[in-house]
């Protein structure tokens, strides 16, 4: 269990901020009282218990000014504040923990600044280990240390006297704060968490259980496997141990398999040069046969005679063979210039048909220069054109009949045309005589309509003019 040894408190309420000022306050086993008129400190000894050990200020202690020493009783503009409480942890061992805070004085208000708390251990050794830490940090090493929950410490041991009626609070507030005493939400929600984990537990067992049932069939298979296996093993070996044996006594047989193999094959070999001289021996026989039959007058000479008679004759062939080919040769020549003739051939045709077709085409033309040289003659009167042939020095003449016709009309045109610019220059004369007279007469009469006009208004303003 742990236990509270003694507490120096500093700039704290009415306790002043100087060093010469802080105030111990030494705690002792099993009850310490504190006895003391009103306004002497008593509640803010129970206040800085409270907070040392849990890091909460008094109630109404919003205000930065209201738990430090306030600057203006101080005549400071800022009070620094102090608490250090020494005690024995859980485990025995000696812990000394320290909070300090600053209230300033600004134009309006005080505002509080909590600074970095520190905690010192001294081991069994009697060393010191001082951990600086967060004020959050501190708290819960704090509850840590005293084995005390906070809700604890706040609502039972330092209990503020403005807050000690809370046993007579409404029942929601009244259970909550006994929840929060005895921890019975967060036991309820760990035993909710024990029941969950367990069942899922559970499940998880009972589905090892079936695995295991499983696994141990498969155990019992396997080994039943192994057994056999063992055997088959033992058997193959054996196995091969006889076909080992086997092969080295098949060697020997194998060898002489291959020679007889060998031998065998000779033999075939043999067989078919038989079989197919023998067929050639018959083909030949029969060919001497057909021959024989053929022959008319059998040569009657030597060998040799008739290699030579043979040797002429095959000259012989040799030479008609060149004459063959000679021709051959000929032949082809011959009908590639016929090849050519013959194309010339149908071009000359073409030709032939398209001269025919002018000359047809000659013959309508001079057949209409007759008709034409008949009705020129008879109309300008050229006597010896009509009914009769015209040949070609017909036609001279007829041109030269022409030529001096043309000449003639060529003679009287322009004759013509000399009396034809007298006789319109004449007439232009006249023209313009006659332009003149009218333009003239156009005067008049203009002036003599103005005349009439001016002479018939004068009688009647309202009747029309033509
Ligand atoms: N911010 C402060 N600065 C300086 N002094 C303060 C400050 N706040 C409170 N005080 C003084 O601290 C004293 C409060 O003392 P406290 O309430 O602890 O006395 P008490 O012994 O518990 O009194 P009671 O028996 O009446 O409860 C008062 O004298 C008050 O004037």
């Amino acid at each position: 269990m742990s236990s509270i040894d003694k507490m120096s408190v500093q700039g704290i309420r009415s306790f002043g901020p100087d060093d010469k000022e802080k105030q111990i306050i030494q705690f002792f086993t099993p009850l310490t009282l504190i006895l003391g008129p009103n306004g002497t400190g008593k509640t803010t000894v129970i206040e800085a218990l409270k907070y040392i050990t849990t890091g909460v200020m008094p109630p109404g202690a919003t205000r930065g000014g209201a738990f430090v020493h306030d600057p203006k009783f101080a005549n400071e503009r800022e009070v620094k504040a102090q608490i250090r409480l020494q005690f024995h942890d859980v485990s025995g061992q000696m812990t000394i923990v320290q909070r300090s805070m600053t209230a300033t004085q600004k134009l309006k208000q005080v505002t509080l600044k909590t600074l970095d708390g520190v905690i010192t251990r001294r081991n069994a050794a009697g060393e010191k280990k001082s951990i600086s830490s967060k004020c959050a940090e501190i708290d819960k090493e704090m509850i840590t240390a005293l084995g005390v929950s906070k809700p604890v410490l706040e609502n039972v041991i330092f209990c503020h006297q403005e807050e000690a009626n809370w046993p007579l609070s409404e029942g929601k507030q009244l259970k909550d704060k006994f929840d929060d005493i005895f921890a019975s939400t967060r036991y309820v929600k760990a035993l909710e968490t024990i029941r969950k984990l367990k069942m899922s537990q559970d499940s998880t067992v009972k589905e090892y259980r079936i695995e295991t049932t499983y696994l141990k069939q498969h155990k019992d298979k396997a080994s039943q496997l192994e057994g056999d296996l063992n055997e088959v093993q033992s058997k193959l070996i054996a196995s091969k141990e006889s076909v080992n044996s086997i092969v080295s006594k098949l060697d020997p047989i194998e060898n002489k398999l291959s020679q007889i193999g060998a031998k065998s094959d000779d033999i075939y070999r043999l067989q078919n040069n038989i079989t197919k001289h023998t067929s050639e021996k018959k083909e030949m026989e029969r060919t001497v046969e057909e021959l024989q039959k053929n022959i008319e007058n059998e040569f009657q000479g030597s060998v040799e005679e008739l290699k030579r008679v043979l040797a002429e004759f095959q000259n012989k062939v040799q030479e008609r063979e060149d004459t063959l080919s000679q021709f051959k040769q000929q032949s082809r020549e011959l009908e590639r210039e016929c090849e050519q003739l013959n194309k010339k051939k149908s071009e000359l045709l073409l030709q032939v048909g398209k001269l025919e077709q002018e000359a047809q085409v000659h013959d309508d033309n001079i057949t209409k220069r007759n008709i034409l040289i008949e009705q020129f003659a008879d109309k300008y009167q050229f006597e010896g054109f009509s009914g009769c042939e015209i040949t070609d020095e017909k036609y001279r003449s007829f041109i030269e009949n022409v030529r001096n016709k043309l000449e003639t009309m060529v003679t009287e045109g322009k004759n013509l045309k000399v009396d034809f610019e007298e006789k319109e220059k004449k007439v232009q004369l006249k023209i313009d005589e006659l332009k003149e007279n009218k333009t003239k007469l156009e005067q008049s009469e203009h002036i003599k309509r103005n005349m009439m006009v001016r002479s018939v208004g004068k009688k009647c303003p309202y009747s029309k003019v033509d």
